[in-house]
């Protein structure tokens, strides 16, 4: 069983963009500025976007903040994304998700300009991904798609069963995995809460990436012997031994399924850092077709 390693490999990408961007600094050039607008405060949200933030800093980029309030109403924040759009200075941004219930959370994603979404949420760049066209890929199935290329894990004519249909994960992951290429090339099916017998597609996967939010789901004996198990969930679980108060559960109850699995991502420490750094990779491809 191979650990499927995103800590390293997020490292090893941030190496490479930091290279890049003292290569612009050195020809005195503009380095990457990425924004990010939080609303509220989200424990979970503060912790990505401030893991987001520091990244930048590690890796040279210019990085701005934009912390509004929880009472923020969707006309404030349509009128601070038109403030992102119009401003020269910043290459890319993100608008965190999840969003107060006040908020259309569509209309938002709607605003942002195509060519600053590093996020890859906007219809444009979600249909040009899916119609195989060069744009920003959404950074949790684009770092997804890294691991399993540098990895060099075979996708090609496998059975990929997808557990979640979200707009940012479920969705686009079946899209990308069935494309031509490498990796690619693969059978998908993309399971939900409404999918009837479960477990007989999770049993003949030779790939299960399961992006469901539900702590230690997916079972040992759900899968077959010698599958490729990517884990996307990530929930802080109460626990009043550890030092922060909780826990970080996967969707895999990871000891017994690791018995199994021929890879398998840890949580934390799998797919979450590569989003980061595939966050970053769509910021640097921002500043360059901006130059
Ligand atoms: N507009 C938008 N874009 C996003 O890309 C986006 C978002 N909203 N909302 C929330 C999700 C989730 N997400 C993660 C990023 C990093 C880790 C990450 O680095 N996780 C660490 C642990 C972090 C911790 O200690 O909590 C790990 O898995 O090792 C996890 C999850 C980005 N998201």
């Amino acid at each position: 069983m191979v650990i499927l390693d995103g800590k390293k490999l997020s490292n090893d990408i941030k190496n490479e963009i930091t290279e890049v961007v003292s290569g612009m600094k050195d020809r005195g050039e503009k380095v990457p500025h990425l924004a990010a607008v939080l609303v509220g405060n989200d424990g979970a949200s503060l912790t990505y976007v401030g893991s987001k933030v520091r990244a930048c800093e590690r890796i040279g980029f210019e990085s701005t903040l934009i912390h509004l309030p929880e009472t923020t109403t969707e006309e404030e924040l349509l009128k601070q994304v038109r403030e992102l759009n119009a401003n020269d200075d910043i290459d890319g941004y993100i608008v965190q998700l999840p969003l107060p219930k006040q908020i259309d959370a569509q209309k938002v994603l709607m605003a942002v300009d195509p060519d600053k979404d590093v996020d890859g949420f906007h219809p444009t760049n979600f249909g040009k991904m899916s119609l195989e066209m060069e744009t920003f890929v959404p950074a949790t199935p684009a770092g997804i798609m890294e691991m399993l290329k540098r990895y060099k894990v075979d996708t090609q004519g496998k059975h990929v069963v997808v557990i979640g249909r979200s707009n940012i994960v479920g969705r686009p992951m079946s899209i990308l995995l069935s494309k031509k290429g490498n990796p690619g090339n693969a059978t998908v099916t993309l399971t939900h809460s409404r999918t009837q017998n479960l477990e007989e597609f999770t049993r003949s996967a030779d790939i299960i990436v399961t992006a469901l939010g539900v702590p230690e789901f997916l079972k040992a004996s759900m899968i077959k012997d010698g599958a490729v198990i990517i884990d996307v969930g990530i929930t802080r679980v109460v626990d009043e031994e550890a030092t922060r108060g909780y826990v970080l559960k996967g969707d895999v109850d990871y000891d017994a399924v690791k018995e199994k699995a021929s890879f398998i991502t840890p949580v934390p420490g799998g797919v979450g850092p590569m989003t980061i750094a595939m966050l970053l990779s769509n910021t640097l491809l921002a500043r360059k077709r901006r130059s």
